[in-house]
């Protein structure tokens, strides 16, 4: 079938997906084309065929319209042309999911672990079994490269998978009493009703980095995935429900962001707010949390060192800062935001670095060999922009790149920037975007300074072969997570979150559990008293 041949309207149940995301043909090789086409005929036929392709909110196990009627248009970043129209919903269809949640929690709390563990086992399963569409939706709606959105969905299911077999690991304690009558019992219970707020960069992972502890402890959610990327949020739900997860138990709204946080804030039904998203959102939302005072979990922006010393194994510096740097073409939280190199290797670094860079394909995700997509929107772009001509009108050097890309929509040529300051906006913002700033330093003293003179404190990353300056640096770094002579560190079995303004609690591994359970103390008095 030739992409031409493919119908322009696909019919979801009652919704209709519009296909007219596919790309204009004149703009791409024939080899492309091809692949597209076997692309797009997955994406729509594959989806529908499986019910994955949702435009409706989640409550209480039911697909709903917004009450108004009111859609919100979903865009392919690569080629800016509408996927869907979702339902564009607000503080009402809101309330109603929070108390389809609170309802659900009743029976749900009260399940045993391991039934719990089989429902989060039999969704993991799925999300396994669907991984190409699911990758193939967070491409079409988000733009990271097929593979890297592939890679994304194995990524995120395994946080359903580890939370499956942690549900069955929520301890309690017994303490050594003060008293010869007493007893001392801690148990551990679900905090109740959350609400999850996710971003647009990881369209399917950080949602089941939420839901999937969430669950595991017998809390229910309210999830609001981002506008910009809501049909994997939708998609994933659809399959919650195919894996037998009871209605409510995961409700989805998407639309008017404010009115549906204030729903979520205001409501005392509500007892846990986890949210990943920018900095300036999160203390919006900590500061709302506090008329309720909910349980918050805020996992926010970050401004990444990536610290290469003279020590350094030149290859091992330069694939990890590339990984870490360039990864979803620089639009995650953890993305290295300013290469520190110290002065003894930073000229074999600079060029090593800029040739690796110069070979990082650039295109729509489901082209071949492609390995850096669009950036989310105009805004994104325009982020960059300003961003690089601060830098380059402060002093600093383009060694590559520093422009928009000839593929024109949100592109932009991959870029390394050299003599960069500490005081230009790439080094004191997060940039989101395929920018890579160098700065140079002299002494570990330095770079320790430089890399902690932020007020983020996600991640950092530090290349050295010397094993004592690995361990100084490690601890004196003021960052949540720190990647020695690795530039890719996340994953579902370790702590993830940041110190300082990058946020509060952690997610993954068995911490992140703590985020979802409150402690009671129960003491047993003398039960012959008479
Ligand atoms: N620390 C982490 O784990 C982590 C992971 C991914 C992304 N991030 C950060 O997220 C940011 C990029 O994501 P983004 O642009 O989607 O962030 P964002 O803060 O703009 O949006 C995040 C979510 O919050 C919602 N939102 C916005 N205003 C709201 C309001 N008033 N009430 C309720 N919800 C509201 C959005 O609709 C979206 O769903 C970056 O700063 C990145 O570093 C952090
Ligand atoms: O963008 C932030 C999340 C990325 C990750 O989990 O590694």
């Amino acid at each position: 079938m030739t992409l031409s041949g493919v119908a322009r309207v696909a019919f979801v149940g009652s919704r209709r997906i519009f296909a007219s995301h596919l790309p204009s043909m004149q703009s791409y090789t024939p080899a492309f084309s091809r692949q597209m086409s076997v692309g797009m005929k997955s994406v729509t036929d594959r989806l529908r065929d499986s019910g994955l392709l949702r435009t409706q909110g989640l409550i209480g196990g039911k697909w709903i319209d917004a009450y108004d009627g009111k859609t919100l248009e979903v865009h392919n970043p690569a080629t800016g042309e509408v996927i869907a129209n979702v339902s564009c919903m607000g503080g009402k269809e809101t309330k109603d999911a929070i108390s389809s949640a609170f309802d659900a929690f009743n029976s749900w709390s009260k399940l045993t672990a391991a039934e719990r563990s089989k429902g989060l086992r039999k969704w993991y399963d799925l999300l396994m079994a669907h991984k190409e569409e699911l990758g193939q939706l967070i491409t079409l709606e988000q733009g990271k490269p097929l593979k890297e959105a592939v890679g994304e969905v194995d990524y995120g299911a395994k946080f359903i998978e580890f939370y499956a077999e942690e549900a069955k690991r929520v301890y309690g304690d017994i303490i050594p009493a003060t008293l010869p009558d007493r007893r001392i019992f801690v148990l551990k219970q679900p905090v109740g009703v959350a609400g999850a707020i996710t971003p647009w960069n990881f369209p399917l992972a950080m949602i089941t980095r939420k839901v999937g502890p969430a669950l595991a402890c017998g809390c229910t959610v309210v999830l609001k995935p981002s506008e910009f990327t809501p049909l994997s949020a939708l998609a994933a739900a659809e399959l919650a429900l195919q894996a037998g997860i009871p209605p409510g138990v995961v409700n989805v709204v998407m639309g008017n962001a404010p009115d549906i946080g204030d729903a979520l804030l205001t409501s005392p039904q509500v007892r846990k707010i986890t949210f990943t998203g920018s900095t300036a959102v999160g203390k919006k939302l900590m500061a709302g949390a506090a008329g309720t005072v909910k349980k918050v979990s805020l996992e926010l922006g970050g401004n990444a060192p990536c610290i290469v010393f003279d020590d350094a194994d030149l290859n091992v510096a330069v694939n990890g800062a590339l990984a870490a740097k360039f990864r979803n073409s620089g639009q995650t939280c953890v993305c290295a935001n300013r290469v520190l190199v110290q002065e003894g290797i930073y000229e074999k670094f600079a060029d090593a670095f800029s040739k690796a860079v110069k070979n990082l394909k650039v295109g729509d995700g489901f082209g071949e060999g492609v390995v850096q997509g669009p950036l989310i929107n105009k805004a994104a772009l325009e982020k960059v922009e300003t961003f690089v001509e601060d830098a380059v009108s402060k002093g600093a050097k383009v060694l590559l790149g520093g422009r928009r890309h000839s593929l024109g929509m949100t592109f932009y040529e991959p870029t390394v920037l050299s003599n960069v300051k500490s005081e230009m906006l790439v080094s004191r913002e997060e940039v989101f975007g395929p920018v890579a700033p160098l700065l140079c330093f002299k002494t570990e003293e330095e770079a320790i300074h430089m890399a902690n003179d932020t007020n983020a404190g996600l991640a950092a990353y530090i290349f050295t072969n010397n094993l004592q300056r690995t361990w100084r640096v490690s601890e004196a770094l003021e960052y949540g997570l720190v990647g020695v002579n690795e530039g890719l560190i996340s994953t579902e079995v370790a702590p993830f979150g940041g110190v300082k303004q990058s946020g509060l609690g952690r997610e993954g591994s068995k911490y992140g559990m703590d985020e979802f359970l409150e402690i009671k103390y129960v003491c047993l008095g003398d039960m012959n008293r008479k």
